[in-house]
C-alpha cells in the first residue's frame, strides 16, 4: 500500500493487540489489558483499521471508537480468505483463529499447517493441502489452569514459571514448570504427531502469550512468531481492501 497508516486490533480474551502498520508490515505493536482503553492510542491519524474479537462488547466498543476516525474492516463482515471454510458452523469460530490461520499465510507457510495459540485458552487450527480450514482444538489455556489449580489448591502457590532443566521436577516450583510447560509442549506434540502421519508435509507455527516460554521446549519443528494474529490482520486487509 506504501504512505498509508493502517491500525490493527486484536481483541483477545486476556490481552488487546494493537499495531501501527503501513499496510505491509507491523511498525509498533502495543498491548494491554482487555476491557482497558488509552485515548491516547487512537490519537494519531489513520487511514484505515481491521479488527478481530473474541469478546463481543469490548469489540463493539472500539469498533465504534475506530469508526470515527477511518474506514476499517471487522473481521465478521469480510468475505475473502486464503482458505475454504469447511466447518459444520462458520459463524461459531473464533475471529482471533481465522487471524491466526491467516497470519500462516502472511509468513508464508504452506498448507497443511497448524497454528497453536497459547492464549487465555490453548487453540490449534488446521488447514488441509487442499486449503480447507476443517476445525481444530480447544483446550484449557496456560495460564488459565495454572491460575485456577493455585486457587484451589491451598498449598501451592502461584509463582512465575521459567523452563524446566529437567523432565522431573524436584521441588514444588520445577514439579509445577514439569507440569505446565512441558506438560503443554506435550500436549501441541501429541496433536502434531498424529496430525503428521496423516499430513506428512505438515508445518506449525505457534504464538500466544504463554508460546514465548513453551516454544522453547517444543520438540517438533515449529515456527514461533509471537505477532500472529496482528500479521494475520494485514492478510485480511490485502485481500478485502475493495471493501474498504
Ligand atoms: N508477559 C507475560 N508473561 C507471562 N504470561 C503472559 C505474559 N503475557 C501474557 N501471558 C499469559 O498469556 C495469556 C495471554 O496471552 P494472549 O495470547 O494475549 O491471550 P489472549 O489472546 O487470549 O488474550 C494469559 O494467560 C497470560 O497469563
Ligand atoms: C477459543 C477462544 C476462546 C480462544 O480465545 P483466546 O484464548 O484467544 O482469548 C476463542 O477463539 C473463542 O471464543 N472461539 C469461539 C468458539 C470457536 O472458535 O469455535
Ligand atoms: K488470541
Amino acid at each position: 500500500m506504501g504512505n498509508v497508516t493502517v491500525v490493527l486490533v486484536d481483541i483477545g480474551n486476556t490481552r488487546t493487540k494493537l499495531a501501527f502498520s503501513d499496510g505491509e508490515s507491523l511498525l509498533s505493536v502495543t498491548e494491554l489489558p482487555t476491557g482497558e482503553f488509552d485515548s491516547h492510542l487512537l490519537s494519531k491519524p489513520m487511514d484505515a483499521w481491521v479488527l478481530s474479537s473474541v469478546v463481543p462488547a469490548v469489540g463493539t466498543m472500539w469498533t465504534e471508537l475506530l469508526s470515527r476516525k477511518a474506514p476499517g474492516l471487522t473481521l465478521k463482515e469480510v468475505d475473502n480468505f486464503d482458505i475454504i471454510f469447511d466447518v459444520r458452523r462458520k459463524a461459531e469460530v473464533g475471529e482471533d483463529r481465522l487471524a491466526d490461520i491467516e497470519g500462516a499465510f502472511y509468513l508464508g507457510l504452506k498448507p497443511p499447517f497448524i497454528t497453536i495459540d497459547f492464549g487465555t485458552a490453548s487453540v490449534i487450527n488446521l488447514v488441509t493441502p487442499q486449503h480447507e480450514f476443517v476445525g481444530g482444538v480447544i483446550g484449557p489455556g496456560v495460564m488459565s489452569s495454572y491460575e485456577c489449580l493455585t486457587s484451589k489448591a491451598a498449598l501451592l502457590k502461584e509463582v512465575p514459571l521459567d523452563v524446566p532443566e529437567d523432565l522431573i521436577g524436584r521441588d514444588t516450583k520445577t514439579n509445577l514448570e514439569s507440569g505446565f510447560i512441558l506438560g503443554f509442549a506435550f500436549w501441541a506434540e501429541g496433536f502434531y504427531a498424529r496430525l503428521k502421519k496423516q499430513y506428512p508435509d505438515l508445518s506449525a507455527v505457534l504464538t500466544g502469550g504463554a508460546a514465548k516460554i513453551i516454544h522453547q521446549v517444543i520438540d517438533f519443528p515449529a515456527q514461533y512468531e509471537p505477532h500472529l494474529s496482528l500479521l494475520g490482520l494485514l492478510r485480511v486487509l490485502e485481500l478485502n481492501k475493495h471493501l474498504l
